[in-house]
């Protein structure tokens, strides 16, 4: 500060503000009078800024006396501003305004490239202070650290930001270069860094909830990213239908969603509120209008955005089997920094769920009410700002509902954005604001709760008494009608949004952040493997099935030796070596399918939700071929123990009967694994997979080539069979050709037909055996390419 200014200053207890544009200050327009107007007009306004200041409006806010204060009305305090003026996002209205304090920071605009960074002073009055919002650094002649440790230059104390997310240094010929060293990504204007990008001046670096703007040498904080806010406009979601007719979800809405609100979605059975809430979420697309999340086309920036943001879905996106604190800590592994303290986390989490004395309880022997709440914590590790639950109240007791109603609340008054949908009402006072949809996705209100029954003529009666008189469809469309034509609709829709043209996206469609895939590959199968452990009886089942059936078949036939050739010829011999074989597929067919026919379908709802914040794909199949992999593994033991001591071991030239058994038992079990595995990625819910069981089983049974001779078609079919080439390669191994006697010829010159007759299929080479792996190779790469594109095709984005 000057000491000029220092004088101007020491001169006159006046309240006055200084105005930041992008760097370019007016330090000092004192307010003396009752009431003051801020704007380009020459006619109107005496608090005047430059013409070329655009982003301020002719008429950009009115300031009056307020006692010591003043108090900031937008626009002409009746007409709103073109780019609107806010306070952390909220915007401030024409009508009601904003009481001002000593050292208050507004913006004009909501785009930090773009914005004037309005500040209050009030020397009379200081004990008011509120602390600056703003921060600076220089860059010239250092190197700067940005991240959460504390010895950062730049300190970013967030849960997403890495202890040393990015560095930038100078490149010696005038610009910066900035380097990612994070886990969550750095973006400069919207784009992801690629590990390093050179910053122009007015670059506008995203880092976690923090948003950063370069202007010259310096480096600004421009938004803390603790508040958020959204604004739809004119939301129009249109579907076909079976017969290809449109059907209209959403039928023109717009909303305003200040930060820090509790927003309850309610309306009848069918109105659209989960689609809706969808649609604000940026999850589901409009036919028109768009989401902007503090300004921003939110669908475009999903990727900026989608750590910021918690969405609690209708399921459950937490395994039952684990414990609630095991949860928490895999969660905070999958979503966090590497480097953050998991502990401190969870612990955190645990306080703010109110979960703490649950910890090391089994989230299956949680009540549903408990189980939400878990649901939520695994979305409040990452603090995010906003907040999304579909029905988190339901099936709760009114005790239970009127609890998790109370948290919602108290994550609100933190600072949280918090919008839910919900059918239990009775707690509804509770919320800021409710939108009540209408058949057809007709919204019929928004507004504070307390004002609904006064809107919709409701003198005597409850809340239920909206949903009666909206049942019929006619009655929606008039009412939906009557709100916007209200004053309601004025006061709490048109007054608060806050961008009034609507913006065309600017960047390129979010795509999936790519991850570590290594760190997510081990958490994952480490999850996985633990998972199965915590059920020891289907463990034991799974792994128990088939030594047990294939110890059965010596129970069967006695005291014969079917795989080795004996000394007198046994024309009977290879028909019941190939049917000893086949049980050895079949059980490992039956007991691959079994053991993976659930794997993804079980968790589907997990699954989609971790893809959406930030799981790998690779990462994700990758695990599951590990832990399918070291089940296969451990059963191929099993089993070879089994088959080693209760049949004779064949002498192969090949390759030694134990290794070629596990090799080949081992290819059975992991491709049958990975076509269950494709099934589970296609199939619905868990009971259309069962169903898939007998449907996957039969045709390997009957194409096997072992039950019946392979002919026309037949043989076609059952190259696609695993059992063919799983039968195939033992029949190689074991010599089933080998066992064939020489047909017996009889007195005419014909022989006695033999019940199994050498063929290529069982050629005792190593060619052959090779072809056998090889197509079960084969058929475990088409598997897993299938399981990825369909996984693929249930992406979002
Ligand atoms: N992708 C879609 N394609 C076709 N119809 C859809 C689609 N998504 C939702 N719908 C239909 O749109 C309507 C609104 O669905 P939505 O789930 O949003 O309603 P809701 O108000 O949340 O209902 P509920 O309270 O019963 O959960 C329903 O009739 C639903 O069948």
């Amino acid at each position: 500060m000057t000491s000029k200014q220092t004088q101007t200053i020491i001169s006159t207890n006046n309240p006055y503000i200084v105005l930041n544009n992008q760097g370019r200050i007016l330090h000092r327009l004192e307010l003396k009078a009752n009431q003051h107007i801020l704007g380009r007009d020459p006619q109107q306004a005496d608090l005047r800024v430059p013409d070329d200041w655009q982003v301020i409006s002719r008429c950009q806010a009115c300031l009056r006396k307020v006692g010591d204060d003043y108090q900031i009305y937008d626009g002409d305090s009746n007409q709103p501003s073109r780019n609107g003026l806010f306070i952390k996002h909220t915007r401030i209205t024409p009508t009601e305004g904003y009481a001002l304090k000593n050292g208050m920071e507004l913006q004009i605009g909501q785009n930090p490239e773009n914005m004037v960074i309005l500040t209050y002073f009030n020397p009379s009055n200081p004990q008011t202070f509120a602390p600056p919002t703003q921060r600076f650094i220089s860059l010239k002649n250092k190197s700067v650290m940005l991240g959460r440790d504390s010895n950062a230059n730049l300190q970013l104390d967030a849960h997403t930001v890495s202890r040393r997310h990015a560095t930038i240094d100078s490149d010696g010929r005038g610009r910066y270069i900035l380097q990612d060293h994070s886990t969550n990504g750095v973006f400069v204007n919207g784009q992801r860094v690629n590990s390093s990008a050179v910053l122009s001046t007015g670059a506008r670096i995203l880092i976690g909830p923090y948003t950063l703007i370069l202007q010259g040498d310096e480096l600004t904080i421009a938004d803390l990213g603790e508040h958020i806010r959204l604004d739809a406009y004119n939301l129009v979601r249109e579907v076909k239908d079976k017969n290809n007719k449109k059907r209209r979800l959403l039928n023109d809405i717009s909303l305003p969603i200040q930060p820090g609100q509790f927003i309850a979605l309610v309306g009848g059975s069918g109105a659209g509120k989960s689609t809706l809430m969808r649609t604000l979420l940026g999850i589901d697309p409009t036919t028109e209008g768009l989401v902007y999340l503090n300004g921003e086309h939110l669908r475009a920036n999903f990727n900026i955005y989608r750590t910021q943001i918690g969405y609690v879905p209708q399921d459950d996106i937490i395994h039952k089997e684990l414990k609630v604190g095991e949860v928490l800590a895999y969660a905070a592994k999958l979503r966090l920094p590497p480097d953050i303290n998991i502990e401190e986390v969870v612990e955190r989490t645990l306080q703010q769920i109110e979960m703490s004395h649950r910890r090391d309880v089994l989230v299956s022997q949680l009540s549903g009410g408990q189980r939400k709440r878990v649901s939520i914590g695994v979305e409040l590790l990452a603090d995010p700002k906003l907040f999304f639950l579909d029905e988190p109240t339901s099936g709760l007791d009114p005790g239970l509902d009127k609890k998790m109603m109370e948290l919602l609340r108290k994550l609100a008054n933190q600072g949280r954005t918090v919008i839910l949908v919900t059918h239990a009402t009775s707690n509804i006072t509770l919320c800021d604001r409710i939108v009540f949809l209408g058949q057809g996705g007709r919204l019929c209100y928004f507004g504070p709760p307390q004002e609904a029954m006064n809107f919709f003529g409701i003198t005597q009666g409850d809340f239920a008494d909206i949903y009666n008189k909206l049942e019929n469809e006619q009655n929606v469309v008039t009412e939906a009608e009557k709100f916007t034509k209200s004053d309601y609709y004025q006061r709490y829709i048109t007054n608060h949004l806050s961008i009034r043209s609507q913006q065309l996206p600017t960047t390129a469609p979010p795509q999936q952040i790519p991850r570590s895939f290594l760190q997510q590959l081990i958490l994952l199968t480490q999850r996985g493997f633990q998972l199965i452990q915590r059920d020891p009886i289907n463990l034991g089942l799974s792994l128990l099935t088939a030594p047990i059936g294939i110890s059965l078949i010596t129970l069967a036939i006695k005291d014969k030796n079917p795989l080795i050739l004996g000394t007198e010829p046994d024309p009977t011999l290879a028909p019941l070596a190939l049917r000893v074989l086949f049980v050895f597929t079949c059980a490992s067919i039956w007991v691959g399918l079994s053991s993976s026919l659930q794997e993804i379908v079980k968790e589907a709802a997990i699954y989609l939700r971790e893809r959406l914040v930030n799981l790998g794909l690779f990462a994700y199949l990758g695990a599951k071929g590990a832990i399918l992999g070291g089940l296969a593994l451990i059963q191929t033991i099993l089993i070879a123990i089994v088959i080693l001591i209760g049949f004779k071991s064949p002498s192969t030239d090949l390759i030694s009967w134990s290794l070629g058994l596990g090799i080949t038992t081992f290819l059975t079990l992991f491709t049958c694994m990975s076509l269950g595995l494709m099934v589970s990625a296609i199939v619905k819910n868990a009971s259309q997979a069962n169903s898939a069981l007998p449907l996957l089983l039969l045709p390997q049974i009957i194409f096997s080539g072992v039950l019946f001779k392979m002919e026309g078609i037949g043989s076609k079919i059952s190259w696609l069979m695993l059992s063919r080439w799983s039968v195939g390669a033992y029949g190689t191994l074991v010599n089933v050709n080998a066992m064939v006697p020489q047909p017996t010829k009889l007195p005419d010159g014909s022989t006695i037909p033999l019940p199994f007759e050498a063929t290529p299929v069982y050629e005792h080479s190593w060619g052959n055996l090779g072809l056998n792996w090889g197509i079960l190779l084969l058929h475990l790469a088409v598997y897993f390419t299938v399981t990825w594109v369909v996984q693929k095709r249930k992406d979002i984005f």
